[in-house]
C-alpha cells in the first residue's frame, strides 16, 4: 500500500508535481486544498474570510484525517499543513512524507503571478512578498524538516522537467 504526503511551502510544487506523480504510478491524486473546495463547495480565499485562519486550520487537519486514511494515493498538501496541530506527526505516520525543498528566490518567481487563490500572500508589492516568503520560510522550515525525505522543487518549469522530477522523485523513494 502506498501513501505519499508531499508538503511544502506555497508554489514549491506540490499540486503540479503530486498530479504528475500520481498519473505516471496509477496512484489517486488528492490535492488537499481542492478536496477541502469540493467538500465545503468553498473556495479557500472565501473559507479563509468566513472562517478565519483559525477555523480554516481546524477543517484542513479534519480533511486530512479524512484523506489520510485513503490508500495507493498522493496527497499534496496546502504549505500550512505541516505546521499546525499534530498534522506532520500524523503524516509521518500515515506515510512517506516528503518536503519539496526550493529556493526563496525561486518561490518568489512563481507566486508573485500567482496570488488570487493565495489569500496569505494577497494584499503585498514585490519587496514586500519576498520578504514575507523568506521569513515565513525560515519560520516553517523546523515543521517541513519533519518530512522523512527531502527532495528538490526547483525543476518544475516545463514537461520535460516535470517528468525529470517525476523519475528523480520515484527513486527517492524506491518505487
Ligand atoms: N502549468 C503551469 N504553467 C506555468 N506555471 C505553473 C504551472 N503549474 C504551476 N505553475 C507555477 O508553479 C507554482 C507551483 O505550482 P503548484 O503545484 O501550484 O505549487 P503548490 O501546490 O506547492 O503551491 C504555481 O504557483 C505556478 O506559479
Ligand atoms: O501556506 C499556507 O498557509 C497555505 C497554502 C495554500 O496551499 P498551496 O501551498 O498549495 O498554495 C492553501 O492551503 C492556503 O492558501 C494556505
Ligand atoms: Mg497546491
Amino acid at each position: 500500500m502506498i501513501r505519499i504526503f508531499l508538503t511544502g511551502y506555497m508554489g514549491a510544487g506540490k499540486t503540479t508535481l503530486g498530479k504528475a506523480f500520481a498519473r505516471q504510478l496509477g496512484l489517486t491524486f488528492i490535492d488537499l486544498d481542492w478536496y477541502i473546495e469540493e467538500r465545503f463547495h468553498q473556495s479557500i480565499p472565501n473559507l479563509f474570510r468566513e472562517r478565519g485562519e483559525d477555523g480554516f486550520r481546524q477543517l484542513e487537519r479534519n480533511m486530512l484525517h479524512e484523506a489520510g486514511e485513503f490508500e495507493d494515493v498522493v496527497i499534496s498538501t496546502g504549505g500550512g499543513t505541516p505546521c499546525f496541530f499534530d498534522n506532520m506527526d500524523y503524516m509521518n505516520r500515515q506515510g512517506q512524507t516528503v518536503f519539496l525543498d526550493v529556493p526563496v528566490d525561486v518561490l518568489f518567481r512563481r507566486l508573485r503571478v500567482a496570488t488570487q487563490q493565495r489569500p496569505i500572500l494577497q494584499g503585498k508589492t514585490d519587496d514586500e512578498l519576498r520578504t514575507f516568503i523568506g521569513r515565513a520560510l525560515e519560520g516553517r522550515m523546523p515543521h517541513y524538516s519533519q518530512a522523512r525525505y527531502r527532495f528538490d522543487g526547483s525543476r518544475l518549469e516545463d514537461r520535460r522537467q516535470i517528468a525529470d522530477s517525476v523519475a528523480s522523485l520515484r527513486r527517492l523513494l524506491d518505487l
